[in-house]
């Protein structure tokens, strides 16, 4: 399986006859598997259950969920159909908080379905809204990638996480940024946490890279500090779910502390993430972050490695603060500190 740009890319998310079909990822590594889905609340479950996951797969993902629940209504009128697709959009919107990207896509297609006339019309350009998302994050993802390579030269990366072609449509974020320094004739090797409790560096980014034949190394997450310490990292990149116009940025947990350590150390810290990741309204207080089940934390398949009824505190993401974030690389360009006034400026420029 590559990834690569010049073989033609699995896409961990695509729409084919009529139905929505996706890598199941917690199959991954041993086995790459595919679902199909022809209802909006089999999406629903999938993105709960990280069958399908990452801040913009998640977004294209609500989108072909509305695009379903479009075009199996039974409505007689637009209006009514509009009022279908708002039920969808609210369970598809409920299942998970902190990534932005869900909420802008669904929004998205709203939109186009509220600017529909009759109920054929509608349902088309929500489907070939839904379709154009996919195809855009894929552009998206390679001008972020073009934009973010010249900052790196012949670099040992850590990364945290899977902010790759497993979380997006089909190139990724931060490791498109990877792929993009390789591509661009960079010797890039990759240091990858393992990022507990999931499992999404070990089990996505690891596979991801080795498939590709990118050199990346696994580390526990407890072996960041002594990696870095030892001079094993020259720079980290890692994605994003939210990125606030004040720079704060909402990332897999555990993102915080890599920021932390990486200051420790003078080492460079960016995040990679498109606009759709960006929320110019909220300020921290407002950002809800996901309480995982604790059964992630106390054991891996059948064994428990906790005692039973253990507490558990389980948070999917955390928040690192704008000062750690050395540049945040889009598709229009990588702003750096002060980053109210630069993402502002961001917003205003044409694509
Ligand atoms: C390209 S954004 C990917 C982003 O999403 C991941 O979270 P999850 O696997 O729980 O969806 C992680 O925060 C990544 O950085």
């Amino acid at each position: 399986m590559s990834y690569m740009a010049d073989a033609q890319p699995i896409r961990t998310i695509q729409w084919r006859d009529n139905r929505v079909v996706m890598i199941d990822q917690t199959k991954l590594p041993t086995e790459l598997a595919f679902v199909e889905y022809d209802d909006y609340n089999q999406v629903a479950d999938a993105i709960r259950n990280l069958v399908i996951r990452g801040a913009p797969a998640i977004g294209v993902a609500g989108a072909f969920g509305l695009a379903l629940a479009a075009l199996h209504s039974d409505a007689a009128t637009k209006d009514l159909l509009v009022e279908d697709m708002q039920t969808a959009q609210r369970t598809l919107f409920e299942t998970r908080p902190t990534a932005i990207n869900l909420k802008w896509g669904l929004d998205h297609i709203m939109a186009v379905a509220r600017r529909g006339t009759g109920v054929g019309d509608t349902r088309s350009s929500v489907l070939d809204a839904a379709k154009q998302m996919a195809e855009d994050d894929i552009r998206i993802n390679k001008s972020m990638g073009r934009h973010g390579a010249g900052l790196f030269g012949d670099d040992t990366i850590m990364t945290h996480c899977n902010a790759g072609a497993l979380a997006t449509v089909a190139y990724g974020t931060a490791l498109g940024v990877i792929r993009a320094a390789r591509e661009s004739g960079k010797k890039i090797r990759v240091i990858a946490t393992e990022t507990r409790p999931v499992q999404q560096g070990s089990r996505l980014t690891a596979f991801e890279l080795k498939h590709d034949g990118i050199d990346v190394s696994l580390i526990p997450d407890t072996a960041v500090g002594y990696s870095m310490a030892n001079h094993l990292v020259d720079k980290v990149i890692v994605g994003a779910d939210r990125i606030l116009r004040t720079g704060h940025v909402y990332n897999k947990i555990g993102t915080y502390q890599v920021a932390t350590m990486a200051r420790q150390h003078g080492i460079p810290f960016y995040v990679a993430a498109p606009l759709s990741t960006f929320d110019m309204e909220s300020d921290p207080a407002d950002v809800v972050i996901e309480q995982r089940r604790p059964s992630e934390v106390t054991g891996t398949g059948d064994r428990m490695t906790a005692p039973e009824g253990i507490g558990v505190i389980n948070p999917a993401f955390d928040m690192t603060p704008p000062e750690l974030v050395s540049g945040i690389i889009t598709e229009r360009g990588v702003v750096s500190p002060p980053y109210e006034r630069s993402i502002r400026e961001l917003f205003g420029r044409k694509n």
